[in-house]
């Protein structure tokens, strides 16, 4: 059993519900025999003038009696079952939806960087779906009818060990089909669900992408990618339904050979005087009832080993190691120090691929830093390394003589406040939208921060004000109005660290104009670092560090570095040069 707690990848209490939950559909699946054997007793009595005997009426009323306490004991199971079952398995699977979010939440980046957003919600929505299925419809079903299916054979073996030779021998066969062919099914199994997640890829992507679909004037069947991986998803549902069911079908019809073996066995038995007609009778009439549960089980057995495909995607989410540290040490100065950093984003060869080599530089406390050089050169990578999004292949980054390394990635974002240029809005109010920042503040505060970062100027334009409600990643706001509201989280965090990438990059000059006071609060009296394009705007910054191909290749202010006549100094004049271009 501890097996299939493992398996499931269930929870102590979801293991217990579980278990709970095998008893009670054990129960029904006892109560439910309760009937039928009432129904046999009835059966034989009717019988009776055929060998000579008379119906007894008082059994009969007995018998009747008995079928309606079997009725209201079928009931009563039946709900404790729904409740144990059903129930429970919704609970678990709305933990494990929860415990899969906050693993998410922990894991390193490098996970991501192999993952799409489709496998991710794959994992959060349907395969905490697949256990839900697993926990209420099949594992309590499987054993409950492995219980009854042992407990009938045993029970009819007393009876007559011949009958219930005759009636049991095809079962093992037909599950030795099933199980036999677990290999095919999961193969097949697989390459479903990695056909399903690829459509549903295709699908966010088309969505995503519909912009640029319009634009080009792509149609649905133009989109060649979005269009196979349908046609590879069908095809994998067909091959897998096809490849099921001849197993499955085979299976039952082996299993139903076992009727006609019944009858030829009890007629043989019959005519040589070893079994008396009204047993033989009823035997006939349990035979056709008692596949039942077997088919059931031929049935259940295949969707467990397909739903064994999501539990292993499952156990690789859970199983992946998470960034863990220290979560009270306190870091009491703001400097940043790179010793001797290389980085790469290619795990399996980081010497080759590295992105940062050997980069050794100091990021003073409460000054402006800005990074720049070319495209690609690792300027944004180094803002994740201080953030520690991702951990280092060499050396070490230090806050305050602090290695990031050693502090949980939670804690010391505490520590810091981001203002990208893709700001990520909630499908939630204005407000909301900005208390994300701290989400301990008073409305005061978020107020006072929304004043700062300028958002007053179009929040009171929209129709509920702060209170309206942005929609799916705030699409209703301007790129402006959308920095604003990222700003004034910044504000509210009031974090020791700000981190600025590219964040005026696309603005127009008088959406520039307001980003910059409202940044220019944020940034009193911090250390702040820079990433920017546009070297005018970072011309004044306390330090510049200027590197080129994940290295350093210059550092000073703007004067020194203008006067040095290097990479910067080529980079400024090319860019003031192409501001006196005109198209
Ligand atoms: N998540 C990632 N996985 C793999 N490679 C990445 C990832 N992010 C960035 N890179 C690569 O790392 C290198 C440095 O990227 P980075 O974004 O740090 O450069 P940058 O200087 O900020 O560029 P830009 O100015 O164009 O924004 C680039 O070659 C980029 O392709």
């Amino acid at each position: 059993m501890h097996k299939l707690k493992d398996f499931l990848m269930l929870t102590d209490k979801g293991y217990s519900d579980l278990k709970r939950a095998i008893t009670a559909c054990t129960i029904t699946n006892l109560a439910l025999m309760l009937p039928f054997a009432v129904t046999i007793q009835i059966f034989t009595e009717l019988l009776k003038p055929l060998m000579g005997q008379e119906i007894s009426w008082t059994r009969m009323w007995f018998f009747l009696g008995c079928g309606i306490v079997a009725g209201i004991l079928v009931f009563i199971a039946n709900k404790n079952d729904y409740k144990k079952t059903y129930v429970t398995s919704y609970l678990e699977a709305e933990n494990s939806r929860i415990s899969v979010a906050e693993r998410i939440r922990k894991l390193p980046m490098n996970f991501f960087n192999s993952k799409d957003l489709t496998e991710l919600t794959t994992n959060i929505m349907a395969d905490c779906s697949t256990t839900e299925h697993v926990l209420s419809h099949i594992i309590p079903q499987l054993c409950a009818n492995a219980v009854s299916i042992t407990l009938i054979c045993a029970m009819l073996a007393i009876f007559d060990w011949r009958m219930a030779l005759a009636v049991f021998c095809t079962v093992p066969i037909s599950f030795f089909i099933i199980l036999g062919s677990k290999k095919i099914q999961n193969m097949l199994s697989e390459k479903h669900v990695e056909a399903k997640l690829k459509a549903s890829g295709q699908v966010q992507e088309y969505l995503e992408g519909i912009k640029v679909i319009k634009a080009c004037g792509l149609d649905g069947s133009k989109f060649s990618a979005l269009d196979n991986a349908l046609r590879l998803m069908k095809k994998m549902a067909i091959k897998m339904e096809f490849g099921t069911g001849i197993f499955v079908t085979g299976a039952q019809m082996i299993l139903q050979a076992g009727v006609g073996l019944t009858v030829f066995v009890g007629v043989h038995l019959l005519t040589n005087g070893e079994i008396e007609l009204i047993p033989l009778l009823m035997f006939f009439v349990i035979v056709v009832r008692i596949y039942g549960p077997v088919i059931v089980e031929l049935t259940l057995l295949p969707e467990l080993f397909y739903h064994r495909a999501a539990t292993k995607r499952m156990r690789a989410l859970m199983t992946t190691p998470i960034m863990e540290g220290d979560t009270e040490k306190q870091i009491t100065r703001w400097n940043i120090d790179f010793e001797n950093v290389s980085f790469s984003y290619n795990t399996r060869n980081p010497r080759e691929d590295a992105v940062i080599k050997n980069l050794t530089v100091s990021i003073p406390s409460d000054a402006i830093t800005a990074l720049v050089g070319p495209s690609g050169c690792g300027k944004s990578t180094i803002s994740r390394l201080i953030a520690r999004f991702w951990d280092v292949n060499q050396g070490c980054v230090k806050i305050g003589g602090v290695d990031v390394k050693t502090l949980d990635p939670e804690h010391l974002m505490s520590y810091m406040s981001f203002v990208f240029q893709d700001v990520i809005l909630f499908n939630d109010t204005v407000y909301n939208n900005i208390r994300i920042g701290n989400m301990d503040a008073t409305e005061e505060q978020v107020m006072a921060a929304a004043r700062a970062a300028r958002c007053d100027e179009f929040v009171n334009e929209l129709p509920d004000g702060y209170q309206t409600m942005l929609g799916e990643n705030g699409s209703t706001l301007s790129g402006g109005e959308r920095q604003r509201i990222s700003i004034a989280r910044a504000l509210l965090k009031n974090a020791p660290i700000i981190l600025l990438d590219e964040a005026t990059a696309s603005l127009d000059p008088e959406n520039e104009v307001l980003i910059q006071q409202a940044i220019s609060k944020v940034i009193e009296g911090k250390t702040v670092i820079v990433i920017a394009h546009r070297l005018r705007t970072i011309a004044g910054a306390d330090k510049i560090i200027v590197l080129d191909e994940g290295m350093l290749v210059e550092e000073g202010n703007h004067d020194t570095l203008m006067k040095n006549k290097g990479l910067y100094e080529k980079m400024y004049r090319i860019q003031q040069e192409s501001l006196g271009w005109s198209v």
